[in-house]
């Protein structure tokens, strides 16, 4: 974790780190308003600029311009706070502001603020300045929580030509609370807010301010907001969970577990079998994707099972196939698996041929890993879901790893649905078929019936690329058959898969199989 500048006196900013609790906007509101009635008028606003202006000063020490865009909110006001705050520390710098409303139309706090600025000598101006550097500094303070997404449609050509140049800096960009136009619980833009070019120009910081919400790790949060920062504004919010008075979070970021040392005084059947089905051949349809259940069997392997069984959906069992490339994998006739031993992963490569074994392995496995194909079967066939839901209450867990079409599937909505409220989807699925369920994409939310959700802070798009998912469902197996629990397995699987392509050697080429292959180191 990094600190900057530590002062007694001051606020500390965090880099938002795992494990810590998100909320909802509506949560956010409320702890604002208890803070804000115990601490003198104003103060809340005057503690946002102040860390808003440290960040800056320390993403930007060299900066001979920083220019703020103030939007007709507090959001607004903690940018005018911050311009008033920076022009006091950096009386060689120039401070420029941009507003999108007359002061006298600002909420009261922001009013205040405004003037501060227009008292600390900072300077107007209409635009983003032509000669901004790429040391130099953009504060995009426009929107922030309060952002209606209902209105965007409506939104003045002032603050969307603010917002779009605040996109196509080429400068570092810090943004107050949050992204502007981001929606802070999904994690999505309203259509008419989106950004035009999917990447932001330059590099991008945000500035979280009291709480950290959901928004800013999924969905289009880890590209709009960057690096996120923490500031609890001196209010002592580190974790939600132990005061009662505290809202309780939406979710968590997920965590970092070190997998415990081996004993010594074990064996291969102390780490738990893992048995993989998926993969139709090529002569059923002439499409093969026995590849699929490959790479899980070969993440299963390399996460650390004690065994590792894989059977392939292919007609042609006795050919080619049935020589493993990988002499620690056991090839298994699907008819020849015990599927009522072993922590089942099922559907990686599946293709039509997986829904043939999905009643059998429903009723049998014990813990079961649903992916892919085996995912859109219970999709397209009710007594399969029937079937899926009646686990729970025989007392048989499942995880269900879909991607946002399948999710979008298995809930009969499209895939743009899921993404527009992705922890929402997540804990539906969780509550409809009564198992961990874990979403798929960029911040992978885990949902689990009776528990909070967790939103994964790990990963990156080199992961976009075919085979990591089948290689997630190997891992979540492996974990779970090592003994930790569904909503464990998933939580710690999601991780590690990001961690692993997170730290992924810049020369070296990235795949599924190198992915599976790293899983252990
Ligand atoms: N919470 C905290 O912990 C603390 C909060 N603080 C700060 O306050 C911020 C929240 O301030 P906020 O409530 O004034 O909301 P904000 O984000 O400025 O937006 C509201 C303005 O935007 C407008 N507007 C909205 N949607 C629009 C659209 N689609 N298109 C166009 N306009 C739209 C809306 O218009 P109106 O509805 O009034 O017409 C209104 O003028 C928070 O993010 C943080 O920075 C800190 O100071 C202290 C601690
Ligand atoms: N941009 C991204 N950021 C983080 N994780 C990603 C990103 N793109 C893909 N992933 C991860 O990669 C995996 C892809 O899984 P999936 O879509 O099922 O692919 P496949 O079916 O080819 O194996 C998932 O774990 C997903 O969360």
């Amino acid at each position: 974790m990094l600190r900057i500048s530590p002062s007694e006196s001051l606020p500390e900013t965090l880099i938002a780190a795992p494990g810590w609790p998100l909320f909802d906007t509506q949560a956010t509101r409320r702890i604002e308003q208890d803070c804000a009635r115990i601490l003198p008028p104003h103060t809340l606003m005057e503690r946002a600029g102040l860390a808003t202006a440290r960040l800056a000063m320390a993403l930007a020490p060299l900066a001979r311009c920083i220019w703020i865009a103030c939007g007709p909110g507090n959001n607004g006001g903690d940018g005018f706070e911050a311009a008033a705050q920076l022009k006091a520390r950096l009386p060689h710098t120039r401070i420029l502001v941009s507003e999108v409303r007359e002061p006298n139309k600002l909420p009261a706090d922001a009013q205040i603020s405004w003037h501060r600025a227009r008292q600390a000598g900072v300077q107007w101006v209409q635009a983003c300045p032509e000669d901004l550097g790429p040391q130099d500094l953009c504060i995009d303070a426009l929107l922030g929580i309060g952002l209606k997404a209902d209105k965007s449609s409506t939104t003045d050509r002032r603050l969307l030509r603010l917002l779009e140049q605040t996109r196509q800096c080429l400068c570092a960009v810090l943004c107050v609370d949050i992204a502007s136009g981001l929606d802070a619980d999904t994690g999505q833009y309203p259509p008419s807010l989106s950004p035009q070019n999917s990447a932001p120009a330059g590099p991008r910081h945000t500035l979280a301010l009291l709480t950290l919400q959901a928004g800013l790790f999924t969905g289009q949060g880890r590209d709009a907001c960057g690096q996120i920062w923490w500031d609890d504004l001196g209010c002592g919010l580190v974790s939600g969970d132990s005061d009662t008075s505290i809202p309780k979070p939406t979710a968590h970021l997920s965590v970092d577990s070190r997998a415990a040392p081996r004993q010594h005084a074990s064996h291969k059947g102390s780490f738990g079998d893992v048995a993989v089905l998926g993969g139709e051949g090529l002569s059923r349809r002439g499409l093969s994707m026995t590849g699929a259940a490959w790479l899980a069997a070969l993440a299963a392997l390399h996460a650390g099972a004690g065994r590792v069984m894989l059977a392939l959906l292919d007609a042609q069992q006795s050919g080619p196939q049935s020589i493993a490339p990988w002499p620690e994998i056991m090839l298994r006739q699907p008819s020849a698996q015990d599927w009522r031993s072993a922590t089942v992963v099922c559907g990686c490569g599946g293709g039509q041929a997986v829904a043939d074994w999905l009643p059998q392995l429903l009723t049998q496995a014990p813990r079961l890993v649903l992916d892919a194909d085996g995912l859109n079967a219970v999709a397209a066939d009710p007594a399969l879901a029937r079937e899926l839901a009646a686990r729970a209450m025989r007392r048989q867990a499942t995880v269900l790893t879909p991607h946002p079409l399948e999710a979008a599937r298995l809930l009969q909505t499209s895939a743009a649905q899921i993404q527009s409220h992705r922890l929402q989807a997540c804990l539906e699925l969780a509550q409809k078929f009564q198992c961990t369920t874990l979403l798929k994409g960029s911040g992978t939310v885990i949902a689990s019936p009776s528990s909070q959700p967790w939103i994964n802070s790990s990963g990156n798009a080199r992961l976009a690329t075919g085979g990591t998912g089948d290689v997630l469902a190997g891992l979540i197996g492996a974990l779970w058959a090592q003994g930790l629990t569904a909503e464990q397995a998933s939580v710690q699987a999601a991780f590690r898969h990001g961690l692993v392509a997170e730290q992924w050697p810049a020369d070296r080429p990235f795949s599924a199989s190198a992915l599976a292959m790293r899983l252990g180191h």
